[in-house]
């Protein structure tokens, strides 16, 4: 639906949360205002955003002032009848009795996250407006049709049964038709439909959902299609429902992409293949649909997985009969009823079927083995096969995607590594798989999480209603969990009720934060026993990352454990993320302090490096050393963590040291590898920059690597101020001159952004993540942004922003002319062996196009 969200809220917290709630839920189009004057200046502004289908407003003053924001509110443009939902901040003194009238509906503001989107939902199908009104049965009851009216592909048109007047059209029938409800509604049906060889009256009067050829009202004239009728019940009063659907390519091909999106959304668990393959049936009009599991064994025929079938039974021809079956199995695709004419003439099934259209796919897995096949048919034919060929291939993957995945869990099964009661594996299973993603992990440079899900209370449910109850409970959480996640991710029952997850392929840690989210919100829906006795179960999760925390499978568990158990204290029903928190670290300062001493000599420390890129090219143009700290027994401690305590045992000097010498000589040796000159950054704290032998350190380091002194630069954090810190202007100058560049890293957080800019020779800054993540969510951040872009251009100075997490960001800052970007959009941190990957698939790329025939 092309319309967008307004969110106000003076606060930027509020605001990033309500935006947060918002497009989690996967709404496009959020704007969000700091006050009612400010969404003025969005509403009425030029561009004019969209028609708004909501807005959320934060109320925090009394019951006058949340009186007049409304009233000024309704009054902008649009703002008359777009529903409000009010959230009270916490400050609010105002009740919810003294809402103002005319409120869709109130929240408090700290059930924004958990409850934002279901109250608009809610709102939505209970909303008295004379559209909604229609959409309620007799009983007063939403009607099931409700959701496919709105929200589907098809388009229909509701009719009074007597009248044949027009009651209702989707809002897909208006978009396809670019006539606006209004001007359907009303209409008699003979105004705006006209079949062929068939009179209306006639069609109207069997409604027996048989398709005709039709054409149907558009502003173009008509579009041709087909259409069939049923008869429903419509705000208490008999009508008559139609379905049209166009022939035109460009609609078939919009329904075709939504189908494909849906199909691979659907479930991961037991459930996928059917859900898919009733989807595909349904959406596609077919009339038959098969999968079949080919023997890995070679044994016997084939294994029957789905089949449905739009007609009376008839005596289904073996496997080993259908021969056009038997071609797809052995790798042959068929995607015409000619072609299968002539590949298997004598095909009993497509004897028997009587198929107009009729497509046989391989069913492949990742090693392009044949898994098994899929057969569909229709008897009116497929139509357009430049769509619907690459829809039924993408079924096909879907469908050997669950086979496969079927097979692994059998695999599992017959080997004693499942456990019996939920089908998942085991921990042995699990424990042997941790090793193997971590292995596959080091070998193609991918993060991913492991998560420890622990039931809350759950011994007083096998102690008050049975183990009965208590397996029928295990199973539940089962599905809960294997519908919340990917299929290419592992759940497995670690004992009891312990759960563990990996989570694969993680582009940020925010992806696995809403899955752990979903999860929580899961798994609170109540359950109910065979007795029907009601339950919620809730669960207490932690979170540990791959490599972040720990780089082998006994520490990232027994780090998942600990963060779970740190859910577990704060009250449950929640989840958390393994972290050596500062608190930690003071509590263990000493012991972290002595350990840290040897950390250096006992090669516990490493340096990953993550890419920055050029705006315009997205090519790679230079790198930042970052350094860890893989602690035997704690894992990966971060630099946030450890570098304050380097920094008050002075350590930090020979820590710094080594980081720049370890990266120095690794940029060296990428650079005679790939003859690619990247600018390396090396981050130095207050202390070393106090350090009068800092550039004789330096000028020793070059020397020793041979390392250009041009590409190296030193990323100096904007916080330290400069009065305070001896040396540092000159020993930035100083390492100028040697040949080196200067970047002032987290630019804008300080108080002495200018000062900073005017006195050190600074080459480049490095915008602060804070300020790129509420790109699109808080216009002032969006301001300050913008204004240090053109600053620092007009210094002479060079732009990179770090932490570029997302299109919407890349595309504001490629907008307003930053050079360079550094973020999870690109690429997270990488050990060497995972950036030497990525240059040598670099150079290949470029070799490829340089070869490639023009
Ligand atoms: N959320 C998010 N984060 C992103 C994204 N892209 C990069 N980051 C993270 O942002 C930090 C950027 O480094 P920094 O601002 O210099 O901030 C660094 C730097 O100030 C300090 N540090 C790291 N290595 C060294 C070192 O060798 N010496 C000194 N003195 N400080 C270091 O520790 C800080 C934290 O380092 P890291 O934990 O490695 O965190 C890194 C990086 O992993 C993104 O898209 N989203």
């Amino acid at each position: 639906m092309n319309s967008g969200i307004l969110v106000i809220a003076a606060q930027r917290e509020l605001r990033r949360s309500l935006f947060d709630a918002l497009d989690q839920a996967g709404y496009p189009q959020i704007y969000s205002a700091r006050d009612v004057a400010h969404a003025a200046i969005l509403l009425e502004g030029r561009p004019p955003i969209p028609p708004l289908q909501l807005m959320v407003m934060v109320l925090s003053g009394d019951e006058q002032r949340a009186r007049s924001s409304c009233e000024q509110l309704r009054r902008l443009p649009g703002g008359a009848d777009t529903p409000l939902i009010a959230v009270l901040a916490e400050e609010a003194s105002i009740s919810s009795a003294d809402l103002p009238a005319g409120i869709a509906d109130w929240l408090s503001a700290a059930r924004i996250d958990n409850e934002l989107v279901a109250r608009w939902r809610r709102s939505q199908s209970s909303d008295s407006g004379p559209r909604q009104t229609a959409a309620k049965g007799a009983g007063g009851a939403p009607e099931d049709y409700r959701y496919v009216f709105e929200e589907g592909d098809s388009e229909w048109l509701i009719a009074d049964a007597q009248t044949h007047h027009l009651l209702e059209v989707s809002p897909t029938l208006a978009r396809h038709s670019r006539l606006h409800a209004s001007q359907w509604e009303g209409q008699p049906l003979t105004g705006v439909l006209r079949f062929e060889g068939i009179p209306i009256a006639q069609v109207l009067a069997e409604a027996d959902r048989s398709w005709y050829p039709c054409q149907r009202k558009s502003s173009q004239g008509a579009d041709t299609g087909q259409a069939s009728v049923r008869r429903i019940r419509h705000a208490g009063r008999d009508a008559l429902a139609l379905m049209f659907r166009s022939d035109r390519a460009d609609l078939r091909a919009e329904a075709a992409l939504s189908l494909l999106s849906r199909m691979f959304a659907s479930t991961s668990g037991v459930d996928a293949q059917v859900a898919a393959g009733r989807l595909l049936f349904d959406e596609l009009g077919l009339d038959y649909l098969a999968v079949w599991s080919a023997r890995q064994d070679g044994a016997d025929g084939p294994i029957q997985t789905l089949q449905l079938w739009n007609g009376d039974d008839p005596v289904w021809p073996p496997a080993q009969l259908q021969s056009s079956l038997q071609l797809v199995l052995g790798g042959k695709p068929i995607l015409y009823r000619s072609d299968a004419k002539r590949l298997a003439p004598v095909d009993p099934l497509l004897q028997h079927l009587d198929l107009a259209g009729f497509a046989g796919l391989p069913l492949y897995d990742e090693r392009h083995t044949v898994l098994g096949a899929m057969l569909a048919g229709s008897r009116k034919g497929f139509g357009e096969m430049g769509i619907i060929e690459p829809v039924l291939r993408c079924a096909a993957a879907r469908f050997a995607q669950v086979l496969e995945l079927g097979r692994t869990r059998e695999q599992g099964r017959a080997e004693g590594l499942v456990d019996a009661l939920t089908g998942l594996p085991n921990r042995l299973l699990f424990n042997d798989r941790l090793e193997t993603i971590i292995r596959e992990a080091i070998r193609n440079g991918e993060c991913f999480a492991v998560l420890f899900v622990d039931l809350d209370r759950f011994k007083a449910v096998n102690d008050t209603y049975g183990h009965a109850a208590g397996d029928q409970v295990l199973r539940t959480v089962t599905e809960r969990l294997c519908g919340s996640i990917r299929a290419s991710d592992t759940v497995a029952r670690y004992a009891g009720d312990e759960f563990t997850i990996v989570l694969r392929h993680i582009v940020k840690n925010d992806d696995v934060l809403r899955v752990a989210e979903k999860i929580v919100q899961v798994m609170e829906t109540p359950l109910y026993l065979e007795d029907g006795t009601e339950l919620q179960v809730t669960a207490s999760m932690g979170l540990s990352f791959f490599p972040d925390d720990a780089g082998d499978a006994q520490t990232l568990l027994k780090h998942a454990d600990e963060a779970m158990y740190a859910a577990k204290h704060l009250g449950r029903n929640n989840f958390q993320i393994y972290e050596v928190s500062p608190e930690y670290a003071q509590e263990h300062g000493m012991a972290l302090k002595s350990r840290l001493r040897h950390a250096e000599g006992n090669g516990e420390l490493r340096v990953v490096y993550q890419p920055q890129v050029n705006t315009e090219t997205e090519d790679i143009v230079g790198m930042e050393a970052l350094v860890r700290w893989e602690h035997p027994e704690l894992g990966m401690i971060s630099p946030a963590v450890f570098i304050p305590l380097a920094e008050e045992t002075g350590l930090i000097v020979s820590i710094g040291e080594w980081v720049m010498r370890t990266a120095c000589r690794q940029a060296k040796e990428w650079e005679q590898r790939y003859g690619l000159r990247l600018r390396l950054g090396v981050n130095l704290s207050a202390v070393q920059l106090m350090e009068p032998q800092l550039l004789d350190t330096v000028a020793k380091v070059l020397r020793e690597t041979g390392l250009d002194p041009t590409l190296l630069e030193m990323e100096v954090t904007e916080s330290i101020s400069i009065k305070a810190a001896p040396n540092l202007v000159e020993n930035l100058h100083a390492m100028h001159k040697l040949g080196c560049h200067i970047a002032i890293d987290d630019f804008g957080t300080g108080a002495a952004s200018l000062d900073y800019l005017r006195r050190l020779p600074a080459d480049r800054i490095k915008i602060d993540q804070s300020f790129v993540r509420n790109i699109g969510v808080d216009p002032d951040d969006e301001a300050i942004v913008r204004a240090t872009i053109e600053m620092a251009h007009r210094l002479k100075r060079a732009v990179v922003a770090e932490g570029v997490e997302i299109e919407q960001h890349m595309e504001f800052l490629r907008t307003h002319g930053c050079d360079e970007l550094q973020g999870y959009l690109f690429c997270r941190p990488l050990q060497p062996i995972s950036f030497d990957k990525l240059l040598a698939e670099r150079q290949r790329l470029l070799e490829g196009r340089v070869a490639e025939p023009a």
